[in-house]
């Protein structure tokens, strides 16, 4: 059996095109259904419902075998557990730093609101810039404009959500496409049916992108 992790939303309506085209199909809507195991018109292949953040922990655990995520959720994840072997090219956007339109850089410690705290971490430790990271779950849009923080981190797309809360993009951190991701066992004791599945899924997002 082969078991695939995915979010729903946009990484689910984005990556079923590509599994149809390589042959899988589930048999009933994921998106209408309450079933967090679906199964597909493959027999020894199922679909498994978890949270966008959770996709790495399923599959560094082999609990799945097989899974799509952001590359934001990865990068936050962290470490080596997994093998990243093909980028999909799906649910497309950037992870950047935003702060109020106009506002000027803070003088003294900068307080970042974000989900992504690893990843802020990180990115402030390599210019040496002291901050307090604030761990938010969502709507990290507010923070800035009730002083609870100078600046977020968060992914962006249209810019439309910033705009609309009065907040404008500022530094690139990533360019963020979603990727699949392997457990290291599964690649090596399911290496041949794996492989096939990566490269079916590698030609579909080729044909995607040059039709
Ligand atoms: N506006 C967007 N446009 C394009 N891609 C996006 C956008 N927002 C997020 N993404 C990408 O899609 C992935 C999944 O996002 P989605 O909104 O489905 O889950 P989430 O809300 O981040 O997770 P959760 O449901 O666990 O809170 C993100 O990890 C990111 O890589
Ligand atoms: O630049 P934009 O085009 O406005 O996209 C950015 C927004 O998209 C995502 O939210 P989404 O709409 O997916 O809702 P979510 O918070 O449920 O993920 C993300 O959390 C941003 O808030």
């Amino acid at each position: 059996m082969l078991t695939i992790a995915l979010s729903k939303g946009r990484i689910l309506d984005d990556t079923l095109p590509l599994l149809a085209e390589a042959g899988i199909v589930p048999t009933e809507n994921p998106d209408k259904s309450r079933k967090l195991i679906i199964p597909t018109t493959q027999d020894d292949v199922r679909l498994l419902i978890v949270r966008a953040t959770d996709v790495p922990t399923y599959v560094e655990h082999g609990a799945a075998d097989l899974g799509v995520a952001g590359k934001d959720v990865l990068m936050e994840y962290g470490g080596q557990g997994l093998y990243e072997p093909l980028d999909l090219q799906i649910a497309q956007c950037k992870l950047m730093t935003a702060g109020a339109i106009g506002a000027a850089e803070p003088k003294g410690r900068l307080r970042v609101a974000t989900k992504f705290v690893n990843v802020a971490k990180r990115y402030y430790a390599e210019q040496g810039r002291q901050v307090d990271i604030i761990k938010l779950y969502g709507s990290m849009e507010l923070a800035p404009l009730i002083n609870l923080a100078d600046k977020i981190i968060d992914v962006v797309d249209t810019g439309n959500t910033l705009r609309a809360n009065g907040l404008e993009p500022q530094e690139l951190i990533a360019t963020i496409s979603s990727r699949l991701v392997v457990n290291k066992a599964s690649m090596k004791m399911q290496h041949a049916r794996i492989q096939s599945l990566i490269d079916a899924l590698r030609l579909a997002v080729e044909s995607r992108h040059r039709g």
